[in-house]
C-alpha cells in the first residue's frame, strides 16, 4: 500500500481486516481493534479469529462454511463477497451482530464489517409491536387471527375440536374511575398473567382491546362431548383465577391498602375444522359473553357453531 492508502485504511471508520491467501492476517485497521478488541497479537493468522469470534463450535462451523462459500463465489465470479450476518464475540465478551462482506484483494481478501446489532434490535421491536399488545405483552388480534388460521388447517386434518373464548372483565370502568387508569392497567397486566398460567403453552391468550381478552384453546379432543367438558373446565378455572383479589401496589395506593376484587364474563364456542368462516366464531363467543353479562356477569356460557 502506498502511504496515502495505508493512512486511509487505518483511519476509515469501519472495521477492516486484510488477510492473505495462506491465512496470515496482513493488517487490521484501528476501528477493527476498537470494535472487536482483537489485535494482531491475538490473531496473527485467520485460524485464531474463528474460536475467538465464534466460541460455539457448531455456530463456528456454519460461519466458516458460509464464509468460505461466499469467498469462493466472489473469486469465481470476480465480484464482491456477498454480505452475511454473523454474531461475533468481542474480546470484552460482548456479542455484536455484524454484516460481514468485502472484496478479494491481491491473493487474499479484505473483510469489511457493518454493525447491525441496533438495526436488528429495532426491527425486532417493530415486529413485536405489530403482533403483541404493548401493555400486557399478549398476542394481539392480528397474531390471534394467524394462529386461528393455522389451527383451522390442523383441525381439518385431525378432526379434533378446539375452543375460542371471549373473556370480558366485569365492572372494569368503576375500577378505573375509583383508583385511576394506572391501577386499571395493573389489573389488566395481572389478569393476563393469571390467564396465561391457566392454559397450556400451545393455547393463545390474546388481548382484543380494553378489558376484553380472547383465549384460543388449541386441539382438545376428537370427542366433542369430552372437548366441551375440558373447555368448560378451563373456562371455569379462568373465571376463578380472575375472581381472586387483585392487589393494587401503586405507590400512592399502597398506603391505603388498595385492592380490587374482579370477575369476568366468558363466552365459549366449541368448533372443529368444518367451520367455514372464523368470524362466526368470534360472533358466537361474543353473543354468549353478552348473555352472561345480561344474566348478571361473573359466569361462563358455551355455544357451538
Ligand atoms: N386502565 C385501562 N383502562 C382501559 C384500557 N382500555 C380500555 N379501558 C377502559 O376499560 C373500560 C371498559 O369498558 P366496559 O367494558 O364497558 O366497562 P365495564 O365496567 O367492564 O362494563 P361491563 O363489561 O359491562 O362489566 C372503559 O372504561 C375503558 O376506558 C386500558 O388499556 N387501560
Amino acid at each position: 500500500m502506498t502511504t496515502h492508502f495505508q493512512d486511509l485504511f487505518m483511519k476509515l471508520p469501519i472495521p477492516l481486516c486484510w488477510v492473505a491467501s495462506d491465512g496470515v492476517v496482513l493488517q487490521m485497521n484501528k476501528r477493527f481493534e476498537s470494535v472487536f478488541g482483537y489485535s494482531k497479537k491475538d490473531m496473527p493468522i485467520l485460524d485464531c479469529w474463528w474460536p475467538l469470534a465464534y466460541p460455539d463450535t457448531s455456530y463456528r462451523d456454519w460461519v466458516r462454511r458460509t464464509w468460505n462459500e461466499a469467498l469462493a463465489l466472489a473469486e469465481a465470479e470476480k465480484r464482491d463477497i456477498i454480505p452475511i450476518e454473523y454474531r461475533v464475540r468481542c474480546k470484552n465478551q460482548q456479542t455484536v451482530t455484524m454484516e460481514i462482506s468485502g472484496i478479494t484483494l491481491g491473493d487474499g481478501f479484505l473483510a469489511t464489517f457493518i454493525d447491525v446489532t441496533e438495526r436488528n434490535a429495532a426491527q425486532e421491536r417493530v415486529q413485536h409491536l405489530a403482533f403483541y399488545d404493548s401493555l400486557t405483552d399478549l398476542p394481539n388480534r392480528r397474531l390471534l387471527a394467524t394462529r386461528l388460521e393455522h389451527l383451522m388447517a390442523k383441525l381439518k386434518r385431525s378432526q379434533r375440536c378446539a375452543a375460542l373464548m371471549v373473556v370480558d372483565l366485569d365492572n372494569f370502568k368503576p375500577l378505573n374511575d375509583r383508583w385511576g387508569h394506572a391501577a386499571g392497567d395493573q389489573v389488566l397486566v395481572e389478569a393476563a398473567r393469571r390467564m396465561v398460567n391457566v392454559v397450556r403453552a400451545v393455547d393463545t391468550v390474546s388481548r382484543a382491546g380494553g378489558d376484553e381478552f380472547v383465549v384460543l384453546l388449541d386441539e382438545i379432543d376428537a370427542d366433542a362431548e369430552h372437548a366441551a367438558r375440558v373447555a368448560m373446565d378451563i373456562a371455569r378455572r379462568l373465571q376463578t383465577s380472575l375472581s381472586a383479589e387483585f392487589e393494587l401496589s401503586l405507590d400512592n395506593l399502597l398506603a391505603r391498602g388498595a385492592c380490587h376484587r374482579g370477575s369476568a364474563s366468558i363466552g365459549v364456542v366449541l368448533f372443529d375444522g368444518r367451520v367455514a368462516r372464523t368470524e362466526s366464531l368470534f360472533a358466537c363467543a361474543d353473543t354468549a359473553m353478552y348473555e352472561v353479562k345480561r344474566q348478571g356477569r361473573n359466569g361462563v356460557l358455551m355455544t357451538r357453531v
